[in-house]
């Protein structure tokens, strides 16, 4: 690991982002420690828990940072009308892209996962209904002040807000943290929802042959910036596991946590 470099997506000159690499490291198996502890499996419980009998419902939902695979829309698209989807990374707006016109099927065992445990149909109709709901694929920055400006959601807010392990990525101190949730909050209507999941204390993240440099929030400063952004809270929870040794070489990560909080 010590020979590898340690890069920030947002200064790398050409994006680094393999999305077909991530998808496959980190969805492709919902038992990563062990039955009771495994990550994948918290993140997915706690959007269930989140969205479960409409507790969470608008016309508009955004998602930041989704990465390649829409996974917090697809545990959410039953609950709204307009989804939209949003990276930084071009590579994968693009995969996103080739996924809603139906070049791309994400059949793999999260998305089985959700599915077994909402019982709301199968795999297929949701993935077709995530499909249909989706308007937007857009750019966002949730460094700036404004992370979807020029873009077709540029000026919109909305009924709510997803986004998972984007904050950590995107942020390399705890000031940039505290102002990308505050860049992040004003995309969000008065009264809206923000679930927000991640990574405490994490460091780095491997993908291939390059590694990701992670701010590593703690669980206090994340309630307070939450809090400070203008959010209360209304549950948080921390799953705290013990990685495999051989784990240590994809990241550092010990510790996830679920949020779900609501704009004053
Ligand atoms: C670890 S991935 C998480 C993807 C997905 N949300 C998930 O939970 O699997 C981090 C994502 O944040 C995106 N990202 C990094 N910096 C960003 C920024 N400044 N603004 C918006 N997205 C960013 C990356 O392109 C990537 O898709």
């Amino acid at each position: 690991m010590s020979a590898d470099k340690f890069i920030k997506q947002r200064s790398a000159p050409v994006d680094p982002f393999d999305p077909e690499k991530y998808i496959d490291a980190f969805y492709s198996n919902v038992a990563w420690h062990n039955d009771a502890e495994d990550s994948m499996k918290f993140f997915q419980d706690c959007l269930l828990e989140a969205f479960k009998e409409g507790n969470i419902t608008g016309t508009t939902l955004l998602d930041v940072g989704t990465g390649p695979i829409p996974n917090m829309a697809f545990c959410a698209a039953p609950w709204f009308q307009e989804i939209t989807l949003s990276d930084f990374s071009p590579n994968n707006r693009e995969f996103l892209r080739k996924w809603k016109d139906g070049e791309i099927n994400h059949m793999g065992p999260v998305f089985e996962y959700i599915m077994r445990l909402d019982k709301s149909g199968s795999m297929e109709e949701r993935q077709d209904l995530l499909r249909k709901k989706v308007r937007n694929i857009v750019f966002c920055d949730i460094t700036q002040p404004n992370p979807t400006a020029s873009t077709v959601v540029d000026g919109v807010t909305f009924d709510a807000i997803t986004c998972s392990n984007c904050l950590e990525v995107a942020s390399f101190t705890l000031d940039d943290y505290a102002k990308s949730v505050r860049n992040i909050c004003t995309l969000l209507k008065p009264g809206g929802y923000f679930v927000l999941e991640g990574c405490l204390e994490i460091s780095f993240y491997r993908l291939g042959d390059k590694l990701y440099e992670c701010y590593p929030i703690k669980k206090n400063d994340l309630q307070d910036i939450v809090q400070k952004a203008g959010l209360e809270i209304i549950s948080m929870k921390v799953l705290n596991y013990t990685p495999r040794p051989e784990e240590y070489y994809y990241t550092d990560c010990e510790s996830v946590f679920a949020i779900v909080a609501r704009k004053l």
